[in-house]
């Protein structure tokens, strides 16, 4: 019999995530799977169970909840060889994920999507030590941009939440960094780096308008001086779709970059912050398979 792990984190989005769970379930045991519902208490048991899905080998993982609990879902994966295909409910205020996958984010819709029989590639990231779905950032911008809360990235709308995020900036705020990556290299003062497997960063879909999931490069963006954010330059640019084409920024695309600082930078790794540079990112090209709806 086929066997399907839900990962709900019950105190996700408006704390919605448990009525969801008899809906899935119904669908899931309909859709002939034999179905384990696993209630995460605290940080990291999403890995934890994602972990035992993956040894036991399971056929399906939902992961209910926003994309703080898909990041801790994929982590469980990092050494595994079986990993089961993966289905997203999601719960979040964000829901990065599920948008670049054109995932409903309406969560009853979503759930449908659990009897859907297609599948979808999608790369992963690897940094240092473990996994990331979504996009990782370093710089004052981001350790800035961590500390807005995350009600506030919806509420306000992504470039409220921006400025938010540069009011709190103070004193010197471009740190030196150093970006190595595949056969190429940048260094120089910046505000913000980014790298993003998919085009949806922080609920805006245009900041990587050209990344897909499955297109096997991490789409990154140094962004050198804080200027540049206070002009129209940033609503136009970036509205457009058209950060590479700025002078205020390097673009480039590729599939392994090492990133350090002479001074201390923390990261942001899929909208939580993270570890400090340096930081070895390498792309694992179409790791995982993932449940979409049938129409896409
Ligand atoms: N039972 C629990 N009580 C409190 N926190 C939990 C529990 N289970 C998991 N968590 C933590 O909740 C964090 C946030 O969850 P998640 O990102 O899924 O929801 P969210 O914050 O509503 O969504 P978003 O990140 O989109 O704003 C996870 O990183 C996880 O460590």
């Amino acid at each position: 019999m086929k066997r399907a792990m839900i990962i709900i984190n019950p105190t996700s989005g408006k704390e919605e995530a448990i009525h969801y769970t008899d809906q899935a379930t119904n669908l899931l045991k309909a859709e002939g799977y034999y179905v384990t519902i696993k209630e995460t208490q605290k940080e990291f048991d999403a890995t934890l169970f994602c972990e035992e899905a993956c040894n036991e080998e399971y056929d399906l993982l939902v992961s209910a909840g926003g994309d703080g609990t898909l990041h801790e879902t994929i982590n469980g994966m990092l050494n595994s060889t079986h990993r089961p295909t993966l289905a997203v409910i999601p719960l979040g205020t964000v829901n990065d994920f599920a948008r670049a996958l054109h995932i409903p984010l309406n969560p009853e819709k979503a759930i449908q999507t659990l009897s859907s029989k297609h599948t979808r590639k999608a790369d992963i990231g690897k940094i240092n030590d473990s996994l990331f779905i979504n996009v990782v950032a370093a710089g004052k911008l981001a350790e800035s941009l961590s500390e807005v809360p995350s009600e506030s990235k919806s509420k306000l709308g992504f470039f409220a939440y921006l400025k938010e995020g540069i009011k709190t900036l103070s004193g010197q705020a471009a740190s030196p960094m150093k970006v190595t990556y595949d056969e190429d290299s940048w260094e120089g003062d910046a505000i913000l780096f980014v790298a993003a497997l998919t085009n949806s960063v922080g609920g805006f879909e245009q900041l990587a308008p050209g990344a897909k999931i499955d297109d096997g490069f991490l789409h990154c963006y140094v962004i050198k001086d804080l200027n540049w954010f206070n002009t129209a330059v940033v609503g136009t640019s970036l509205l457009a779709g058209n950060l590479e084409n700025s002078r205020h920024v390097h673009a480039f695309k590729a599939k392994n970059i090492y990133v350090e600082s002479t001074e201390e930078v923390t990261t942001n790794i899929d909208g939580e912050s993270g570890l400090c540079l340096p930081i070895q990112i390498s792309l694992l090209p179409s790791h995982i398979s993932v449940l979409i709806p049938e129409e896409e």
